[in-house]
């Protein structure tokens, strides 16, 4: 269900082998980046591959309703013509970001150093997600915000008039918190310092650069990573060309890992390392993937995967690789079933504040599947069947989340019984060809009504 709609109940079933090429769309996160930062340049940025889903058609909505102009010109193809830093206006309406924590807590970076008001409001996925995480840190600059208890949305947002720079420790691995912090010091006088113990994705640091902003990142003694970004400023329109998700790519590739006979391509996977965990980790499972043609694409390393169907056995992931498959946990769990011996996944609490409670969310379809699993608050265990013992058989409660919906769908494509979710709709919010590229690999997927 997308925000406002009706469940989509939708079935996997067991999947003749697969094979072609899964040109997946762009990536989640730097699309919307790039609206954002184009909102924020002088004059007219230029996207083309921008991910038409719903997460980040709310942001482009968003850019208009702070005064910037976005047009779409055809198929991903979109132009924004920016405001300039200092230039946002007051939006006459309460601001809907939908399904989309990215889009939510970096919009509140963009106007926290602004003098005027804002008011913040998401579905109901979103609105049970913690937004403190931001609120605290925007604090330090001067901003104030009134929300619902433990920070919740609905939540307004009073611009700092005078802001101040910041200096700052992310208390959690975020870069939806190191980016906030980030956007808002862009209209504070002076540097404005983020520390993250653990390196998050840093596409808002390398697209920042790019847009012509003073962003250092340097290594502290500790070896933590310290960013720091010079305020007000003058950014410069680009030429945004947004590479494939590696998040999305990782459905087809996990399908085709546990569809007997499989054989895929799937071009253009991100190789940033703070994206590319899951790869790594497939490849320490005996996963049959070959990187080709490594090459660079919109800013970022990427490489085809030929990935073929394989043995896998369980593993342990180290913890401190979390932050860089941190939206993957969902179907490495999914596949760590067809594995032989478990798969341990620590360090993982942060998957407990996303769409859903994805630990626990996993964790039951799972069961209803007969899996068995182990959870504590910061650890997931599967117990790997083999890649011919899952039953399936299941109906997977999906909360609103997009992630949780695709991979019990890509565990029903292996499964003795088919696997059923009970709401597909908020796929569109991140993959909204999913459905028709997984079938035209020969997985069977269908809607139920
Ligand atoms: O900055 C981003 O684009 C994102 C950061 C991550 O969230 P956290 O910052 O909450 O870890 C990730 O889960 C999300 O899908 C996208
Ligand atoms: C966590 C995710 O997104 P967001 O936080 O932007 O809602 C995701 O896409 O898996």
């Amino acid at each position: 269900m997308s925000s406002h709609g009706t469940p989509i109940p939708m079935t996997s079933r067991k999947s003749g082998p697969l094979k072609g090429t899964a040109a997946v769309p762009g990536d989640k996160s730097i699309s919307h980046r790039a609206l954002i930062f184009g909102a924020m340049a002088v004059g007219e940025t230029r996207i083309t591959g921008l991910l038409e889903g719903e997460d980040v058609l709310d942001t482009a909505k968003a850019m208009q309703a702070l005064g910037a102009e976005v047009t779409r010109e055809g198929a991903g193809e979109w132009t924004v013509h920016g405001v300039g830093v200092g230039g946002f206006s007051e939006p006459e309406d309460v601001i809907d970001c939908g399904n989309s924590g990215t889009g939510v807590r970096l919009i509140m970076g963009c106007v926290a150093t602004y003098d005027f008001c804002t008011t913040f409001t998401g579905d109901g996925s979103l609105r049970k997600r913690p937004m403190a995480r931001v609120t605290d840190p925007l604090a330090l600059f001067g901003t104030r915000s009134v929300g619902r208890s433990g920070g919740r949305l609905p939540l307004t947002l009073i611009g700092a008039a005078e802001p101040v720079p910041v200096e700052y420790q992310t208390p959690m691995p975020s870069a939806q918190v190191k980016s906030a912090v980030l956007l808002a010091g862009l209209n504070a006088p002076g540097k404005t310092v983020v520390i993250e113990k653990e390196a998050t994705r840093d596409h808002t640091e390398r697209m920042l650069r790019g847009f012509g902003a003073e962003v250092v990142t340097e290594k502290t003694p500790e070896g933590y990573n310290k960013i720091t970004l010079t305020g007000r400023p003058e950014l410069k329109p680009q030429e945004v060309a947004v590479p494939r998700d590696p998040s999305s790519a990782a459905f087809p590739v996990c399908a085709a890992l546990i569809v007997e006979g499989s054989d895929i391509l799937v071009p253009g996977v991100s190789q940033n390392t703070t994206r590319n965990g899951l790869y790594t980790t497939l490849v320490e499972m005996g996963a049959d993937i070959a990187f080709e043609n490594t090459r660079e694409e919109g800013g970022e390393p990427v490489a085809d995967l030929r990935v073929k169907y394989s043995k896998l056995k369980g593993i342990e992931v180290p913890p401190e690789r979390a932050a860089s498959m941190i939206d993957e946990y969902p179907i490495l769990s999914a596949i760590a079933a067809y594995a032989e011996g478990k798969t341990v996944m620590r360090g993982v609490k942060e998957l407990r504040v996303k769409e859903s409670d994805r630990i626990d969310a996993m964790a039951r379809g799972l069961e209803a599947c007969g899996v068995t699993i182990e959870e504590d608050e910061d650890t997931l265990i599967v117990h790997g069947l083999g890649p011919d013992g899952v039953e399936g058989g299941g109906t997977c409660a999906t909360h609103l989340d997009h992630r949780i919906a695709m991979s019990f769908l890509i565990l029903g494509m292996a499964s003795k019984q088919p696997v059923t979710v009970d709401d597909g709709g908020p796929i569109a919010t991140s993959f909204p060809v999913f459905e028709k590229l997984m079938t035209g690999l020969g997985a069977h997927v269908t809607r139920n009504n």
